[in-house]
């Protein structure tokens, strides 16, 4: 007998229904042991491998990306089940639009598909109480995609206990690129006087003590770590020496420090600090590459940052207006202006197809703990027990963790 027959005939026992009953009995067993262990809140999925798939086995393309989508559907129920709250995945990057024409228009119709059917007959988001959240450029998706985009949404908007984010289209340089835009955008309109002056006669408040422990840790790293290079840099600064450039701007050090903000006298008109180069003039990278200021045509502005431009162009402000200090800005006020906002960090990024990449996906939300497992599997073959070991061994790497901090 042939190794052809010996396949199809394994096939044939597996898919019969004492193997089936087996097998579902088996995965229920090993879902619910799964549950038990720590599991991670947040699973992210470069599902890729469909066209090697579909040629492996001398199908159409399309029907590659069908089959993947049926094997994400597998996956979502396998995730929810284990406790899993959040699922992110790549559907479609904005790369994937230099594809051929014809590939394009058919991703597009099958998410159109997908997405009906997943929130239609979709017990599947129902049951485990899921909601659909796109993150990505809406701009780039057609009028009749972007129409079924928002229903699917709109009609999961009620279920509360999980999330699945649909990256589509999307890049994460493009994510950070509008979360910086945003944050510059927030911290260049002036605060209202009376919220002002509030502010400056508080007595405690959470952003200076959390800046000056900074600036404390800061400069005592600095200070012991006398052989660190950077030490030697000279263009970068400590925060504590920033904080001293930045009041030496502002119209009075003490009222800068005490206050957290930065008065207009360092903002021109147009909003820009009369320190940096003029907004009209291009600035220059470190390549030596020009580069135009950020102004109006820009992507994916937050309502607020709309509100704040009329016609592309940034609102004058009043001569003594009191603007919030870029020494507020954290990490914590990037990850608010990132598409995920809200989100539970990262714990578990998988890419099937052998490929070790990221390519432009969670650059920001991938942190110190996100295990990243690459899988040798194309996606449509991927299913619960190529997930399995994975989810052991995070669950194996976490209770290491765990220990390791307790002793
Ligand atoms: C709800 C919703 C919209 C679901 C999306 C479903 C789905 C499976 C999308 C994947 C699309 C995609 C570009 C996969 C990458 O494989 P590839 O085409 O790059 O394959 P290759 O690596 O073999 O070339």
């Amino acid at each position: 007998m042939s190794s052809r027959h010996i396949s199809h005939l394994r096939k044939w026992l597996w898919s019969s229904p004492p193997a089936e009953w087996v097998l579902s009995q088996l995965r229920e067993l090993l879902i619910g042991a799964l549950r038990q262990g720590p599991v991670p809140k947040h699973v992210a999925f470069v599902m890729d491998g469909n066209r090697r798939f579909a040629k492996k086995n001398r199908i159409e393309t399309v029907e590659g990306h069908n089959l993947g989508f049926e094997a994400l559907a597998k996956i979502l129920e396998v995730c929810y089940k284990s406790g899993v709250t959040h699922v992110t995945i790549y559907a479609f990057s904005i790369e994937n639009f230099k594809r051929s024409k014809y590939e394009v228009d058919a991703l597009m119709d099958m998410a159109k598909i997908k997405l009906r059917q997943l929130v239609e007959h979709g017990d599947l988001l129902d049951r485990y109480g899921a909601r659909i959240r796109i993150l990505g450029q809406r701009e780039l998706i057609k009028p009749d995609v972007l129409e079924v985009v928002d229903q699917a949404v709109k009609m999961t908007s009620g279920n509360g206990n999980c999330v699945l984010n649909v990256c589509f289209p999307y890049t994460s340089r493009e994510e950070i690129t509008s979360a910086i835009r945003d944050t510059v955008d927030e911290f260049s309109r002036p605060i209202p006087r009376d919220v002002a002056d509030k502010e400056r006669t508080r007595p405690f408040k959470e952003e200076r003590i959390a800046h000056t422990i900074r600036s404390h840790q800061f400069s005592q790293h600095t200070s012991t770590d006398s052989d660190s290079t950077f030490l030697h840099a000279p263009e970068l600064h400590s925060p504590s020496s920033s904080t001293t450039s930045l009041s030496s701007y502002s119209q009075d050090a003490s009222e800068q420090d005490l206050s957290s903000m930065s008065t207009s006298t360092t903002l021109q008109p147009d909003g820009y600090s009369d320190t940096t180069t003029s907004p009209s003039e291009p600035t220059s990278t470190s390549s030596g590459e020009k580069q135009l200021p950020h102004h109006k045509n820009q992507t994916s502005p937050t309502p607020a940052s709309k509100a704040s431009r009329e016609h592309g162009q940034v609102k004058n402000p009043s001569p003594n207006s009191t603007y919030p200090s870029p020494e507020l800005i954290t990490p914590d006020t990037l990850s608010s202006h990132m598409y995920n906002a809200g989100d539970p960090p990262v714990d578990l990024l998988v890419r099937t197809s052998g490929v070790s990449r990221l390519s432009d996906f969670l650059l920001w939300q991938c942190h110190q703990d996100t295990q990243i497992v690459f899988l040798d599997v194309l996606w449509p073959d991927f299913d619960l027990w190529s997930f399995l070991p994975v989810l052991w061994e995070w669950q194996w790497r976490t209770r290491k963790a765990e220990k390791s901090e307790h002793d």
